[in-house]
C-alpha cells in the first residue's frame, strides 16, 4: 500500500486512477468521432488478456468480444444517452473470455465532451465483472422457475388425485380453517377452497351426520396425542354418499395452533368392491342364500348369545325330495332354476334376523332367532306348503317338495353345530317316513335309536 505522503503527492487524475484500480474496474475511453479508444490493463484482464495482447485496440475490440445479443441493447442505451435521454449509459453484457466462456460485465459510462457542433465526442466508463453475482441471480431465477414448476406439477397431480390435498388448522380460540385445499375439495365436499379457507366448519357439515361425531373425536385424539389422524367416514355431496379415507400429520405451532398436513382420498369404489367381496364370500352365487361358512358363523353368534342371556333359537333344515330325478328328467339347469326360485320364495317368508343358508347341494337351513319349538314347526310347515305350491314357468308339470327337520337350541350343547345334527336326524326321519313333511327332533326318538 502506498504511503500516505506519496498518495497526497499525486495529482487528482492519477489518484482517481488508483482508486479505480482498487475497485477492480476495467476502464474505457472512446472518442466517438475519431474512433480513438483507450482501455486499462484490467479491461483486458477481465477477459483473460494483457492489454498488449489486444493491441491495437479500437471500438472493434469491444464489439469483437461482446456477445452479439447484448451489443444491440448496448447500442440502444448508448444512443439514448447521447440523445440526452439518460444521465448515464448503463448496461449488462457478456464478453467472451480468452478460454471460451462468457464473462458478465456491468458497463457504466458517461459522455465527457461534445464537439462544437454538439455531437458526442469523448465518452468514458468502467467494466465491473459481475459474473458471480450474475450467476447467483441466474441460479435464483432458476430456483424460482423450478419452484414454480414444482408447484404447478403438484397442483396438477393434486387435481388428478381422487380426493383432496389439504392443510387444516385449529387455532387456540377454536376457529378452524383450511389454509390450503386442492381443487378436489369441491368434488368431495361440495365446498370451494376459498370457502374452506374462510370457514373450516362448513367442510364438517358435509360429513355424514352419523360419522361427524366420530370424525371430530379422531381429530381431537390426534391433537391431544400428536398421532397421525387416520379416519374413514362418509360424506354427502348433493345427496350422493361417498366414502373417504383421511390421513394427515399434525404440526404444533408455538402459539398453540395445530395444523394438519395430509390428504383425503375417495375410497367409494374400494368400499363398494369390499362390500361385493364380502357379499360373494358370504353368499351362495346361485341362490343368494348365506353360504355354509356364513350360516355357521351366524349360528355361532346365536349359540354365544344363548350362553349369555338364554334367548332360544331354532333351525329348520330341509332338503329337496327326489331332486336327482328333477336333474335327470329336466336337466341340471332346470334343477338350478328350482333351487333358485325356491330360495327366492323362502326368503319372502323370513322375518328380519332370520337367516337362510345353503348347507350343501340341495340342502338348506333356516336359522330362526328367538323362536320356540311350536313356532319353528309352524314356520317349517308354511315353508313346506309354499314350496309344494311353487310353479315353474315353462315347466308346468314340475313339482318340488321338501322334507324339513326342526330342532331347537339346547343350553347343554357344547358346540353350535349340535343343533344341525339334531335337525338332520329329524329330516332323515321325515325322508324315511315318506318325504314332503316336517319332523321335529325328539330326544325320545333318538334314545330309542
Ligand atoms: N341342479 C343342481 N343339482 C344339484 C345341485 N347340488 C346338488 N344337486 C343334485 O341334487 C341331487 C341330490 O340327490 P340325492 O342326494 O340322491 O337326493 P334326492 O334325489 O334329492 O333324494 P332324497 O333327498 O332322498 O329325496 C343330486 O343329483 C345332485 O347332483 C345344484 O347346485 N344344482
Amino acid at each position: 500500500m502506498p504511503s500516505h505522503s506519496f498518495y497526497l503527492q499525486q495529482d487528482e487524475a492519477s489518484r482517481l486512477k488508483t482508486i479505480l484500480e482498487g475497485t477492480g474496474a476495467g476502464t474505457w475511453e472512446w472518442n466517438v468521432q475519431t474512433g480513438e479508444t483507450i482501455f486499462n490493463e484490467r479491461w483486458a484482464e477481465i477477459i483473460g488478456y494483457s492489454l498488449e495482447e489486444l493491441q491495437p485496440v479500437s471500438i472493434d475490440t469491444w464489439m469483437k468480444h461482446a456477445h452479439p445479443d447484448d451489443l444491440a441493447l448496448s447500442e440502444q442505451k448508448l444512443t439514448a444517452h447521447f440523445r440526452g435521454d439518460s444521465e448515464y449509459y448503463e448496461c449488462e453484457a457478456r464478453m467472451r473470455h480468452r478460454d471460451g466462456y462468457w464473462v458478465w460485465v456491468r458497463d457504466y459510462g458517461r459522455l465527457v465532451s461534445r464537439t462544437l457542433e454538439g455531437e458526442p465526442e469523448w465518452i468514458s466508463g468502467t467494466h465491473i465483472e459481475i459474473s458471480s453475482s450474475k450467476q447467483y441471480e441466474q441460479r435464483l431465477e432458476q430456483i424460482k422457475a423450478e419452484q414454480q414448476q414444482t408447484i404447478q406439477r403438484f397442483e396438477k397431480m393434486a387435481s388428478l388425485l381422487p380426493g383432496v390435498v389439504f392443510q387444516f388448522e385449529i387455532r387456540p380460540d377454536g376457529t378452524m380453517t383450511f389454509p390450503y385445499a386442492s381443487a378436489g375439495i369441491e368434488r368431495v365436499y361440495g365446498v370451494t377452497p376459498e370457502q374452506a379457507l374462510a370457514d373450516g366448519t362448513i367442510v364438517f357439515q358435509a360429513i355424514h351426520p352419523e360419522d361427524r361425531g366420530f370424525v371430530e373425536q379422531t381429530i381431537n385424539h390426534s391433537k391431544k396425542s400428536g398421532e397421525n389422524w387416520i379416519c374413514e367416514y362418509r360424506v354427502i355431496n348433493e345427496g350422493v354418499v361417498s366414502w373417504v379415507l383421511g390421513r394427515s400429520k399434525p404440526e404444533f405451532k408455538p402459539d398453540g395452533t395445530v395444523i394438519w398436513h395430509g390428504a383425503i382420498l375417495d375410497i367409494t369404489s374400494q368400499k363398494t368392491l369390499e362390500e361385493e367381496l364380502r357379499q360373494t364370500s358370504t353368499t351362495d352365487d346361485l341362490t343368494g342364500a348365506a353360504n355354509r361358512r356364513r350360516f355357521t358363523e351366524v349360528l355361532s353368534w346365536e349359540f354365544e348369545r344363548l350362553k349369555r342371556n338364554g334367548a332360544g333359537y331354532a333351525v329348520v333344515l330341509f332338503d329337496f325330495d327326489w331332486f336327482k330325478r328333477v336333474n335327470d328328467h329336466y336337466g341340471h339347469h332346470v334343477g338350478d332354476l328350482v333351487l333358485r326360485e325356491t330360495a327366492h320364495r323362502i326368503k319372502n317368508e323370513l322375518r328380519t334376523g332370520d337367516t337362510l343358508g345353503r348347507i350343501g347341494g340341495e340342502e338348506f337351513a333356516v336359522l330362526l332367532p328367538q323362536c320356540d319349538e311350536n313356532s319353528a314347526r309352524q314356520f317349517a310347515e308354511r315353508l313346506r306348503r309354499s314350496v309344494e305350491q311353487l310353479r315353474f314357468i315353462g315347466f308346468d308339470e314340475l313339482r318340488g317338495t321338501i322334507t324339513c327337520g326342526v330342532a331347537i337350541s339346547d343350553r347343554t350343547d357344547e358346540k353350535p353345530s349340535q343343533i344341525l345334527v339334531r335337525a338332520d336326524q329329524a329330516m332323515y326321519r321325515g325322508k324315511a317316513q315318506g318325504r314332503n313333511q316336517v319332523v321335529v327332533f325328539d330326544y325320545n326318538d333318538q334314545d330309542s335309536g
